[in-house]
């Protein structure tokens, strides 16, 4: 079984657009929560552009499931995780200026660097996950590490997909049997849709938890918006 951890940060860059508190991220969270969605997943940026800091402190009593913090472990977001207490943290080893996240770990070269922050999250009780492209020595590096999961970097299987190249999988799929003959939980996210998650979540074995936040809510206002303009439509009659 595959979880299904839904990220709301295009839900915060649509109230930080008009300054207000329109949609509120918190009873979006709690909304989705109802709906059946199994985690809630944030990832808050240096520069706050979607979600805030105090977003996440704000979030943390209402989310009963699955609560996954993503972001660049730097000084500010550790603390703010290590308050927060979620669920998961996912470390993405984002640059600061990039529009979205753009790759995954090198766990060799930064291996000493991971251990020590992993370690710091685990003995606080926080579950990890380190963000990376699928590449077989990522994932032994992955291990060394000490992580409990790896997050599969989906934003190329989902390009190639989209253009009609089914094989792109088999990377994701070596990565993962991999990870699960050596004792990692597998997570995968970035640019997964309706359109590919079901191909690929019959690829990948073991797959634990998928996060997807921009196509899902893209997804939503479409299949959404007939029946809102009905409802205008009837209160203008
Ligand atoms: C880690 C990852 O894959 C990203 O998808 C991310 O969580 C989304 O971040 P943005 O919403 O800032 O693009
Ligand atoms: N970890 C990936 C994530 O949270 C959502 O990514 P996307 O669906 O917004 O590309």
């Amino acid at each position: 079984m595959t979880k299904l951890s839904v990220n709301i940060n295009k839900i915060a860059t649509l109230r930080n657009s008009r300054g207000g508190d329109v949609p509120n991220v918190v009873e979006f969270a709690k909304d989705i929560q109802r709906f059946g969605a199994e985690g809630v997943t944030i990832h808050p940026r240096p520069d706050e552009r979607h979600i805030r800091y105090q977003d996440a402190r704000d979030l943390k009593p209402e989310v009963y499931t699955e609560y996954n913090i993503e972001g660049n472990p730097i000084k500010s977001f550790i603390d703010l995780a290590l308050e927060v207490k979620p669920t998961q943290v996912t470390l993405v080893p984002d640059a600061e200026d990039a529009i979205t996240s753009n790759a995954g770990w090198d766990t060799i070269k930064h291996k000493d660097f991971l251990v020590d922050v992993i370690k710091e999250f685990q003995n606080n009780g926080i579950r990890t996950s380190i963000f990376v492209d699928p590449v077989l020595k990522q994932i032994e590096g992955a291990k060394e590490t000490g992580t409990n999961r790896i997050e599969l970097y989906t934003e190329s299987f989902a390009h190639q997909y989209g253009l009609g190249n089914k094989e792109v999988v088999k990377p994701y799929s070596d990565c993962a049997v991999l990870a699960n003959n050596l004792g990692l939980g597998v997570n995968a996210g970035h640019d997964l849709s309706l359109d590919n998650i079901e191909f690929f979540k019959q690829s990948i074995p073991g797959l634990l938890e998928v996060s997807i936040g921009h196509a899902l809510i893209a997804e939503s206002l479409y299949l959404g918006v007939e029946n809102v303009i009905q409802m205008y439509l009837r209160k203008l009659k």
